[in-house]
């Protein structure tokens, strides 16, 4: 007789992300480049779903999970949340949604979140969108963003980019090493930098045809 093995509850939620094989972009850039806002933008011309990472933690702490508390004073603090509770939240929204093609917007953002992320999902992005911009215009940005985030004070943003140059950078150069990445000049107008983003989105086909 043969022998049975089953597979353990994590190669299963694996396996149901595998069969899945959902398209992924991520979006990734320095605090207040503009990730959200071309997301948007994003999902409304080309039918991509958009998951923040950076939200689906807001929205954990909301909730009242375990987790809350742990969250909510990394993010006062700019630092990253360990992969494993960013991960199943991204895992979570990506099985409950019936589209295919995701846009992951603040994720990696660090080598344990890329590696881990790869090795648990199995999912490699089809490119990174790197939005680039200079320090001063995101300071800029973000102290007159007023969506009331406990994270847009002037000591959480200066942290924030610590973080961005310390952990952040190098996963953008790690997939830069694997010419994946498409380096955007973030610090033009909403309009100008999503004429750039839509070339890359917009199939060559359709491009000879316009
Ligand atoms: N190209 C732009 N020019 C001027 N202002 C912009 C531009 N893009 C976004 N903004 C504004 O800057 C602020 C930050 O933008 P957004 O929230 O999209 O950044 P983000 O990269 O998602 O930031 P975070 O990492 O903090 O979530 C918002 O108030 C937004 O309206
Ligand atoms: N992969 C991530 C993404 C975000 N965080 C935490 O959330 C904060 C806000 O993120 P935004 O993308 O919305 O700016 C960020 O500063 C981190 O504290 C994270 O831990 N891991
Ligand atoms: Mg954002």
């Amino acid at each position: 007789m043969g022998t049975v093995v089953e597979a353990s509850s994590k190669e299963a939620s694996g396996s149901s992300l595998s069969q899945k094989k959902p398209k992924v972009v991520f979006v990734l850039g320095g605090p207040g480049s503009g990730k959200g806002t071309q997301c948007a933008n994003i999902v409304e011309h080309f039918g991509y779903t958009h998951l923040s990472a950076g939200d689906l933690l807001r929205a954990e702490i909301k909730s009242g999970s375990e987790n809350g508390t742990m969250i909510q004073n990394m993010i006062k603090e700019g630092k990253i949340v360990p992969s494993e509770v960013t991960i199943k939240l991204l895992e979570k929204a990506i099985l409950e949604n019936e589209n295919d093609k995701f846009l992951i917007d603040g994720f990696p953002r660090n080598e344990e979140n890329r590696a881990a992320f790869e090795s648990v999902t199995g999912i490699t992005p089809e490119f990174v969108l790197y939005f680039d911009c200079p320090q001063e215009e995101m300071e800029k940005r973000l102290l007159s963003r007023n969506q009331g985030r406990e994270d847009d004070n002037i000591d959480t943003i200066r942290k924030r980019f610590k973080v961005f140059l310390e952990s952040s950078l190098p996963v953008i150069e790690y997939y830069n090493s694997k010419e994946k990445v498409r380096k955007i000049d973030a610090a033009k107008p909403v309009e100008e930098v999503f004429k750039t983003v839509k070339a890359l989105f917009t199939p060559v086909v359709d491009k000879a045809a316009a």
